[in-house]
């Protein structure tokens, strides 16, 4: 059982904790996260090294760093950015998603620490980290305002909140719904819901709201020939956002 908070919809998270073992199998119901993994991560290592001055050339540039990868899943996230060298935290609010990736996590022999818990719960306790990432989440929580203002609580002065999310727009119900879901049977049909999916301009006022800055905005796009997803300007299917707080 999921656990329960005014940001979760037990819906969705029932349907992320059903994977079980699907979440590390790069051809299986995951793959799309598999596949923009080498893209994003590339990107969060250099919006990392850059904000915290760290030197890009280092194996393990993000040691010393506290981050919370809130809505972990599996760990797909977690297991790189600990290998950056980063002090990592995943929670998600299933617990079976929570098994999954401690037992991933302990076979490649990485000490990241696992929850199954809220960001709602964790803030209430008063922990902060200096990076706060929530990957391809906004779009399956109950409450964005909600969610949104909670992670940036769990912003440590100074931090960073890296948010990645699907637009709204005619072409990622192109690609988000009928393309991955019904003609690739990439994702399983309801997976995503349009109607869910947050635009860059309510994200970065919703972000506002909560007393964050939006710093810089990126795309990431699927390229069907090469099946590798890379960054780009074009905002309008998948796109991340970094924020800081307002001084
Ligand atoms: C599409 S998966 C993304 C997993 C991971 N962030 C990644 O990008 O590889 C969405 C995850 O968000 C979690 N989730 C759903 N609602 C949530 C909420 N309100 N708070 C935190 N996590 C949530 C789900 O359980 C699921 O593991
Ligand atoms: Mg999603």
């Amino acid at each position: 059982m999921p656990q329960m908070n005014a940001t979760v919809d037990p819906e969705e998270v029932s349907r992320f904790e059903a994977l079980g073992a699907q979440w590390w199998d790069v051809k299986g119901k995951m793959a799309p996260l598999h596949a923009m993994n080498p893209a994003r991560l590339a990107f969060l290592r250099d919006t990392l090294v850059r904000h915290f001055s760290r030197d890009a050339r280092s194996l393990r540039p993000l040691k010393g760093l506290s981050l919370v990868d809130i809505g972990c899943g599996g760990g797909l996230l977690s297991e790189p950015l600990s290998r950056m060298g980063a002090d990592v935290t995943g929670i998600d609010p299933a617990p079976g998603n929570v098994d999954i990736a401690r037992a991933h996590a302990a076979q490649s022999g990485l000490a990241v620490t696992y929850e199954a818990e809220t960001a709602e719960a964790l803030a209430e306790r008063g922990a902060r980290f200096d990076v706060v990432v929530a990957l391809e989440v906004v779009e399956h929580v109950a409450d964005v305002g909600l969610f949104v203002r909670t992670a940036g609580r769990l912003v440590a002065d100074g931090g960073l909140l890296v948010l990645s999310t699907l637009n709204r727009t005619p072409k990622s119900f192109a690609l988000a719904i009928v393309g991955a879901e019904y003609v690739l049977r990439w994702l399983e049909p309801g997976t995503h819901r349009w109607e869910k999916f947050v635009t860059p301009e309510e994200l970065e006022a919703t972000l506002a709201s909560a007393g964050f800055a939006a710093r810089e905005k990126v795309g990431l796009a699927y390229e069907p020939f090469s099946g590798d997803f890379r960054l780009t300007e074009d905002l309008s299917v998948n796109y991340f956002m970094v924020a800081e707080r307002e001084a």
